[in-house]
């Protein structure tokens, strides 16, 4: 199995039994050399509960996609070539805008969680859209098909940067369907026992009045509740705040109690040293979407550097900014983005591949206040099972083995996903369950 150790390292061990428990937590993890492991293995062989990995397969911890905008699903790259402005309002809002339909909505939902699973994803936090009833579809797929997910309602209600036809009409209405939709998830939540949570989500700072943004602030502290919006993503977004605000996005966003240390705040492509220092000062995290960035970031984040200044940072695909559902994907890019830095002339902005599975997994998993992305004694029992399809060809040396996964997995090598010990994604048939 692999798990990331710190931000420099990921450990690989060879032979273990990863013992999960009826709660689907992992109870322990017992290695060759352990003095029960015999006796432990041959009792889970007698009661049959023993999954066996075949060689050359190897035991992740599932990945945390920190940046989905759910509805967007259906067109996942297409457009990329337009600035985020164009984008938003010729392609985004208006298939936003049809998730209304209901039977729209559920078909593209259980395609989107359907892939998310099956690409090693066992906890995402998404945007939904402006509409309610749409979102809880979006919740009952996540219980049905045992996504673990943190969902937002949109909220945007300022005239003069969203469409008539796809607004919240009033603040009032932003801030109570939003608590309506929080009652919601928590109603679901005691009805199906599914791992939901829902999400104060203003989208971004020009989509929202103040008052809004005063409202999501207030609700967010009365429940306790993550925030998810963009924070300084492109040159476009930055300047809105200094001309609107005569501020940085980071301190709109702090002055209106939304920077928490449950707030996720996706990009953040051009933030400063002072806006890194008030994101660690306020504990908020940074989703990274590299493969979006490319298209519509203006600019590549310092990783390396938020890490530094101690603000927690995972990886998000950001479904469709990013065309790729895979945190695979976006860890590839991520490194390669990083490159670009380096040629960019700071040496120390390149990232690893250990530093991206930390992302990925423990990064994620921190955002979001979750004791997953690791197996350890005390974690949820996240895992994917990976075939490393060169294996027969390729060196076998532990941190070689753990590049090449991370460079050359596709959802056609993941084998099986599990979400607290439950199997939520299967292509070895029911045998091997
Ligand atoms: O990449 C992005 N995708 C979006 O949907 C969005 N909305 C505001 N800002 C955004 N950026």
């Amino acid at each position: 199995m692999i798990t990331s150790a710190t931000f420099d390292k990921a450990d690989f061990t060879p032979d273990v039994l990863i013992c999960v428990d009826q709660s689907g937590i992992i109870d322990r993890v017992i290695s060759a050399t352990d003095s029960d492991y015999q006796s432990v293995k041959q009792t889970a062989k007698n009661q049959d509960i023993l999954h066996s990995v075949k060689k050359g397969s190897y035991i992740l911890p599932g990945f945390t996609d920190l940046h989905i905008h759910a509805p967007q699903w259906p067109q996942a790259g297409l457009a990329l070539d337009k600035p985020l402005y164009e984008w938003l309002n010729t392609y985004t809002f208006p298939l936003e805008s049809k998730f209304k339909d209901l039977t729209f909505a559920k078909k593209v939902y259980h395609s989107l969680i359907t892939e998310l699973l099956a690409n090693g994803t066992t906890t995402g936090l998404f945007f939904g859209t402006v509409d309610t009833e749409s979102n809880l579809v979006l919740a009952k797929i996540c219980a049905q098909l045992g996504q673990r997910a943190f969902i937002g309602k949109v909220a945007m209600d300022n005239p003069k940067q969203t469409p008539t036809y796809y607004r919240d009409d009033s603040s009032a209405t932003a801030i109570n369907e939003t608590e309506n939709f929080i009652k919601a998830i928590f109603s679901l939540q005691k009805e199906t026992g599914a791992e939901l949570t829902p999400v104060v989500t203003p989208r971004f700072v020009p989509s929202c009045t103040a008052e809004t943004l005063t409202g999501l602030g207030q609700l967010a502290k009365k429940y306790n509740l993550p925030i998810q919006s963009h924070c300084s993503e492109s040159n476009w977004e930055d300047q809105y705040a200094l001309d609107n605000f005569q501020k940085r996005d980071s301190q709109v966003l702090d002055q209106f109690g939304l920077l928490t240390d449950k707030a996720v705040m996706a990009h953040g492509t051009k933030l400063t040293d002072d806006d890194l220092n008030l994101f660690n000062h306020r504990q908020t995290a940074l989703a990274h979407c590299p493969i979006s960035n490319v298209y519509f970031g203006n600019g590549i984040a310092r990783i390396k550097k938020a890490h530094h200044s101690q603000v927690k940072v995972g990886l998000g695909t950001d479904i469709s900014g990013g065309f790729s559902p895979s945190i695979y994907r976006n860890m590839q890019q991520a490194i390669m983005s990083s490159q670009m830095l380096v040629d960019l002339k700071d040496q120390s902005a390149r990232l690893t591949t250990d530093n991206v599975f930390y992302l990925a997994t423990i990064g994620g998993a921190k955002a979001l206040h979750l004791n997953s992305g690791q197996i350890r004694s005390g974690y949820k029992a996240d895992l994917q099972i990976v075939s490393d399809k060169y294996f027969n060809i390729s060196i076998k040396q532990p941190h070689a083995i753990f590049e090449r996964l991370i460079y050359h997995t596709t959802k056609e090598d993941i084998q099986q996903v599990y979400v607290s010990g439950k199997l939520v994604h299967n292509k070895l048939g029911e045998n091997n369950g």
